[in-house]
């Protein structure tokens, strides 16, 4: 695999650009826990959320919308069949899907599923370094939903899974990566708080969706959707002064970002 390139600022405020006009409906399977953070999120960028979850009305609503986000966060064994229909129908309409294999690992049910998903044609798959080292290598790992590895530490996992699936994989960390199996993007900033809030990564994997959505070089869009997240992050901790007025900040500065933050 290539050496990481710096994504260019120019190329992510395009990016941004061409996904505020496009406003894409986004689907989300997502966990309990992020509902209406990634909702605000994806608001905030000018996107549209829909949480569509009954498996009848979520197999129709994917063939309806720009992109559907499956995230296993609290995964039942009911919820994994309407996903599975949402992603047949998403497939069958030719719109793009994301995975974010929260936890994925150690725990049996969202274990086999996210393997049978990796056989469905991800458009792009989002974790943190152990998720993705989990996925990689098909073995447990991990304590819980938050990473115990260094994203540096998954590039190969990452590289092995973009070929694996055909996915844009997106490790994230305090410098987040992106591949196709064969190029591979850095992308810098974040910010620590980002971490000590739930759902940062959650709503990133929302966004990831949204952005694998525009035409053009999904590469490059997806590794743009990390660093608008990225970029905000750093932007709302210098006002921030703890987790709560981060999360209120994170989504003013997502609201506000432009050009000439991200150049
Ligand atoms: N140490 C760090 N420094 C700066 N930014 C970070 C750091 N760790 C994570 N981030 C940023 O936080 C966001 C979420 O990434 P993270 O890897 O924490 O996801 P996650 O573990 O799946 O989160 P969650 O499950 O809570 O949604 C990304 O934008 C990432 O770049
Ligand atoms: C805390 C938590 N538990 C299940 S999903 C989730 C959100 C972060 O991934
Ligand atoms: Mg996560």
């Amino acid at each position: 695999m290539q050496q990481p390139t710096v994504i260019s600022g120019d190329l992510v405020a395009e990016s941004l650009d061409l996904f505020r006009q496009r406003a894409p409906l986004v689907h989300c399977m997502t966990n309990d826990v992020v509902q209406t953070f990634t909702a605000n999120v994806l608001l905030a960028l000018n996107a549209s959320p829909a949480m569509v979850i009954d498996s009848e009305e979520a197999a129709q609503f994917s063939a309806l919308a720009d992109a559907l986000l499956i995230n296993v966060g609290t995964l039942t064994g009911e919820r994994a069949l309407a996903m599975r229909a949402a992603v047949d129908a998403a497939n069958q309409a030719a719109k793009p899907w994301t995975l974010d294999p929260v936890a994925v690992g150690g725990l049996k049910l969202r274990s086999e599923f996210c393997q049978q998903l990796l056989t469905l044609h991800p458009a792009a798959i989002r974790g943190n370094a152990s998720e993705i080292i989990a996925l990689a290598q098909q073995a447990g790992s991990g304590r819980g939903v938050d990473s115990l590895h260094e994203s540096g530490a998954a590039l190969q996992a990452a590289q092995q899974l973009a070929q694996r699936s055909g996915a844009i994989v997106a490790v994230t960390g305090e410098t987040d990566y992106v591949t196709d199996g064969d190029r591979l993007l850095a992308v810098n900033g974040g910010a620590k708080l980002m971490t000590r809030v739930v759902g940062t990564g959650c709503a990133l994997s929302a966004v990831v969706a949204g952005f694998a959505a525009l035409p053009g070089d999904r590469l490059l869009h997806v590794a743009s959707a990390c660093r608008v997240m990225a970029c905000a992050g750093e932007r709302a901790t210098r006002q921030a002064s703890g987790p709560g007025s981060f999360v209120a900040g994170f989504l003013d500065e997502l609201w506000m970002l432009n050009a000439e933050a991200l150049i």
